[in-house]
């Protein structure tokens, strides 16, 4: 189970399936694999620049029976300089931002490192790199 530390990721699954999305609620969802048809995940950049309107959510792959799988991921990221600050108009007057900006490459670095040999990497996201302002 992770989220992306992408910006979105396009994901193409074949007719095995497996992967899953966690609701809100922490409920696990199966998303069904449909011919012709791509998913579209929001990554935690993604997260951060839109204040956490757009939610990074954490995913997973399970196989319900024994079988050889194949997807194709596609991150697309920021490029590595690039500050992530939510803008003006998407914090609203009055609102707070609930990230301190950060480096693209600095959250990458944050990922990769602490990631190494770790299966489960919640506790790993956005929210512990650049902290919620709001808690
Ligand atoms: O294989 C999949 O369907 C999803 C893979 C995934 O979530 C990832 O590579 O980040
Ligand atoms: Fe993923």
């Amino acid at each position: 189970m992770h989220t992306d530390m992408s910006c979105v990721t396009i994901v193409c699954q074949d007719e095995i399936g497996g992967l899953q999305v966690r609701s809100r609620e922490g409920k696990w969802m199966d998303i069904n694999p449909c011919a012709d048809t791509i998913v579209v995940n929001v990554g935690d950049l993604m997260h951060a620049w839109s204040n956490g309107r757009l939610r990074s959510s954490e995913h997973r792959v399970v196989l319900k029976r024994n079988a050889s799988r194949f997807s194709v991921a596609f991150f697309w990221c920021f490029e590595d300089e690039k500050v992530i600050s939510a803008p003006d108009e998407v914090v609203g007057e009055g609102g707070a931002r609930i990230y301190t900006p950060f480096v693209c490459r600095e959250y990458l670095k944050f990922r990769e490192s602490s990631e190494r040999g770790k299966f489960d990497k919640v506790g790993f996201t956005v929210k512990d790199f650049a902290g919620d302002l709001k808690q």
